[in-house]
């Protein structure tokens, strides 16, 4: 069996002072420090603060090829998945992905910039309701995702140490 390259990727148990900012930036979507992320930077349009929309732009290559010149469908979800996460902060709350479907409308190619886009649909209670695109810059949509998120408690992950740092 391979040994991990901790120099690389150190779980966050294993970090002498690990927090909230370090724990985060490993996620697999957004973190910078993960070096085998999609290193994805959203813009949140906040201009109406009850319905948040995160856009980015992206490019994948054969790192996450699942047919021939295209990104593999569990990719797909993941850039989903993240876009939808990403409208949880503006909106104030922490909140987790329990139920998401997804329409794969056509391939995702691989080595063209693609938009990827969220808006927030509606709330009710501790259910947030999410919508996801992956587009072509002419506008055609490739895939298009419905999210559920759940609002989690803060101070039980306060509790845990995820949401400040260890003492
Ligand atoms: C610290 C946050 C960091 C966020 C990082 C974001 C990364 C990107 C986003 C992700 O990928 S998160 C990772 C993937 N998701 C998970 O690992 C979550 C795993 N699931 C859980 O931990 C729990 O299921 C969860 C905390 C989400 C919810 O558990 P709960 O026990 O608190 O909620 P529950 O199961 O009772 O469901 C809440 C409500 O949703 C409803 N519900 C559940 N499934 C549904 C469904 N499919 N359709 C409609 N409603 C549904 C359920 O009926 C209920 O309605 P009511 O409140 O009205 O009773």
């Amino acid at each position: 069996m391979p040994i991990p390259d901790t120099s690389r990727h150190t779980p966050a148990s294993m970090d002498a002072n690990p927090n909230i900012e370090k724990r985060a930036s490993h996620c697999f979507g957004c973190g910078p420090a993960n070096p085998q992320g999609l290193h994805l930077v959203f813009t949140t349009d906040t201009s109406n603060p009850d319905i948040p929309v995160a856009t980015t732009q992206f490019q994948l290559d054969r790192l996450h090829e699942g047919p021939p010149g295209y990104i593999h469908g569990g990719i797909v979800a993941t850039l989903l998945d993240e876009a939808m996460s990403k409208l949880n902060r503006p909106l104030n709350v922490l909140a987790m992905t329990r139920h998401m479907e997804i329409d794969y409308l056509h391939p995702v190619p691989l080595y063209q910039s693609l938009v990827l886009t969220s808006r927030h649909l509606s709330r009710e209670g501790r259910k947030l309701f999410h919508r996801a695109e992956i587009q072509r810059p002419d506008g055609t949509v490739l895939a298009r995702a419905k999210g559920l998120f759940i609002v989690i408690d803060a101070r039980l992950l306060a509790l845990a140490g995820l949401t400040q740092p260890e003492s």
